[in-house]
């Protein structure tokens, strides 16, 4: 069997279509949605996700404010930002772009963001509603991987699902959001004894440990869904997943390729969370 690639690029097109209509329904309204983007340091890849998140919200019809900072600047001074940023009504969402600096407490600056303009879904809070079901705002990884799943009508009730990664921003999440969907789901991580013992069982595997190619098709079982969500460079230099693709292509039914699978769609989600807390304060007028 050659798996079938589901295409991030293709699905994100289409999404941020829709989101454009609404924002431009929204902004007719008076509500133009606006995403604050804060990043702190020099790390290039950081650089390149805030440039595109800002030529994202452009495109998009939104408004969007970037602020950065030098790699040694007191966190009080991102802090006092994000005050500002919560008392601006005008502001939908704010972001911190991950990872900080190490003079930082992520945890703590994750925590200042209002949980009404955490568009990234990383506050408490947000978390905390995720798990009980209710409605917050969904971590914008995860739920794109939900979007590429439901894109391919892939059958969640009742699904053996193998999560390999348990971050805060993305293996816990993906795990809750599929058991809310009614799969069987384990979380393996890095104390696992046999990963293969699992992941061979599994229907779906999603793959987020950020180690190059380390998951093969030998471990995967035969017609299985496979999402890789790292981003590694491999041995030649070049950007790659946490999936051997050429040997997992061989063995699942259905696989989202390094680039142009899954990362495409963090940035449209989190166009999908800013456009909806524009319309939650459009609703409240
Ligand atoms: N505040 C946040 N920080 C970080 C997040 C996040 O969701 N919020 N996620 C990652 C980085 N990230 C977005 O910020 C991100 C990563 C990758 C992509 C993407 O489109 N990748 C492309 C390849 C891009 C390339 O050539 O390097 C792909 O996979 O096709 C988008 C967003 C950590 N920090």
């Amino acid at each position: 069997m050659t798996a079938r690639n589901i295409d991030g690029n293709a699905l994100a097109a289409k999404v941020r279509e829709e989101i454009a209509q609404r924002a431009a329904e929204l902004t007719a309204r008076g509500v133009q949605p606006c995403l604050a983007v804060i990043l702190v340091g020099e790390d290039p890849a950081s650089a390149v996700y805030v440039r595109n998140k800002v030529s994202a919200c452009e495109k998009a019809g939104f408004r969007s404010l970037k602020f950065t900072y030098a790699p040694d600047v007191d966190p009080q001074e991102v802090f006092d930002r994000i005050a500002e940023l919560n008392a601006d009504d005008t502001v939908h969402g704010i972001l911190v772009q991950l990872p900080l600096p190490k003079q930082f407490d992520a945890d703590k600056v994750l925590e200042a963001i209002s949980p009404e303009k955490d568009v990234d879904g990383f506050h408490a809070e947000n978390f905390g509603l995720l798990l009980q079901g209710r409605k917050s705002f969904y971590p914008c990884t995860p739920w794109g991987v939900m979007k590429m799943l439901d894109s391919e009508n892939v059958e969640l009730k009742g699904a053996e699902a193998v999560v390999i990664g348990r971050s805060n921003i993305v293996g816990k999440p993906m795990a809750v959001m599929l058991l809310s969907r009614g799969a069987t789901v384990t979380v393996c991580h890095s104390q696992t004894k046999d990963l293969a013992f699992h992941t061979k069982r599994a229907d779906i595997v999603v793959a987020a440990v950020g180690r190059a190619k380390f998951l093969k098709g030998d471990m995967i079982k035969p017609g299985a869904v496979v999402i890789d969500v790292g981003i590694n460079r491999g041995e030649d230099g070049k950007l790659c997943g946490d999936v051997d693709f050429d040997s997992a292509r061989e063995v699942a039914s259905l696989i989202t390729p390094v680039p142009g699978g899954v990362g495409p769609m963090t940035i449209t989600m989190l166009l999908a969370n800013t456009v909806e807390s524009a319309q939650r304060v459009l609703d409240a007028k």
